[in-house]
């Protein structure tokens, strides 16, 4: 296995332009600024964010399948623009639209990819580890997504590689067959291999990461592992949720600090949140006490990476919409 202490992957100030977009104008659209990320050996490195924020742009540039405007990344040692096919057989890559040659049936398909490697890992093995013998005798073409999911990370697996791109690697999968792919992720992690994997399901990234780097519009904007970034969050003035049922149209905000946030989400139902303290929470009891409620299926949200990933989005949002107001404001007072 690689030498323990040098990343397998390092990218530092990532810049990537895509275009022209016509809906720009034609000029180049910039959909990663500067972003930063480290992938260790042993590790499974999760690259978080919604739909658009950059994180398959990411990889294919890690990876050398995409060029790029700044920055440096270093893939197993070397820079990936400039690979040579000794390097490439040292990744192993699934992407998003899998790229299987749709006429192939999947075992013949493995076992030619094998045919290209020195050291192959068994076909069968694959096989059996993701389940594919129950649809090897379907076309590429005819098997469900999350069968070409299962047959693209087989292949990208073949050549024992050192370190492996996931793209949405459980899209599509039904529970057992997500079981069964986690288990060979975590397999490879502790065989050594570094595996970089993108999702936008909070659910695998708090299953899977090591550490996550949470991604938006083009910039890595929180990282850490999953107890850091929750522990971040559960900081006593991070907001939490408490939702309850009492009769309809319970008057409470009188005893409830402006900062907290109470909405009748449908008539009995409540929802309170905000930064919420133990001495909020005495307030609405006696206030319950006072006005004779029992309220029923209380409930007090712990703190998921998803509260974590919306805040930090949100609060990217809000910035983005000040240096917009800002940057316009500034135009206009040049006018
Ligand atoms: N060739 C292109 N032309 C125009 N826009 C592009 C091009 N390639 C990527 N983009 C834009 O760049 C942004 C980042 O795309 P990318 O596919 O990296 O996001 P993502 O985080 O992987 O999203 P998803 O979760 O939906 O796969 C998106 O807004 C996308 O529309």
């Amino acid at each position: 296995m690689p030498e323990a202490l040098s990343p397998a992957l390092v990218i530092d100030g990532l810049v990537k332009d895509v275009g022209p977009v016509p809906a720009l104008d034609g000029r180049m659209k910039r959909v990663l600024s500067g972003l930063s990320l480290t992938a260790h050996y042993g590790q499974v490195t999760v690259l978080l964010g919604s739909n658009g924020a950059g994180k398959t742009t990411t990889l294919e540039c890690a990876q050398g399948l995409q060029g790029r405007q700044g920055g440096t990344i270093s893939l197993l040692g070397h820079d990936p623009e400039h690979a040579d096919a000794s390097l490439r057989a040292r990744v192993g890559v699934m992407l998003q639209d899998g790229g299987l040659p749709p006429a192939q049936r999947p075992i013949p398909l493995l076992q030619h990819v094998s045919g290209m490697y020195q050291d192959p890992w068994p076909v069968q093995e694959l096989v059996e580890l993701l389940d594919i013998a129950s649809f090897s005798s379907t076309s590429i073409r005819r098997l469900s997504g999350g069968q070409k999911q299962r047959v693209a990370l087989a292949a990208a697996l073949l050549g024992r590689p050192e370190i492996v791109f996931l793209d949405e690697p459980s899209a599509g999968l039904d529970p057992q067959s997500r079981q069964l792919v986690f288990d060979l992720i975590r397999r490879l992690r502790s065989e050594g291999v570094a595996v970089v994997l993108t999702t936008h399901l909070l659910d695998d990234a708090q299953r899977l990461a090591d550490y996550v780097y949470i991604i938006d519009d083009g910039r890595t904007v929180a990282e850490g592992t999953v107890p850091e970034l929750l522990s971040a969050a559960n900081d006593p003035q991070a907001n939490r949720t408490l939702t309850f049922d009492a009769p309809a149209g319970l008057e409470l905000t009188k005893v409830l600090r402006p900062e907290l946030r109470l909405q009748e989400t449908r008539p009995g139902s409540y929802q309170l949140s905000g930064p919420l303290l133990p001495t909020d929470l005495a307030a609405l009891t006696s206030e319950w006490a006072a006005q004779g409620v029992m309220p029923s299926a209380l409930n007090l949200a712990a703190h998921s990476l998803e509260d974590v990933f919306l805040d930090i989005a949100e609060t990217a949002e809000a910035a983005r919409v000040e240096a917009r107001q800002a940057k316009s404001n500034q135009q206009g007072s040049q006018r």
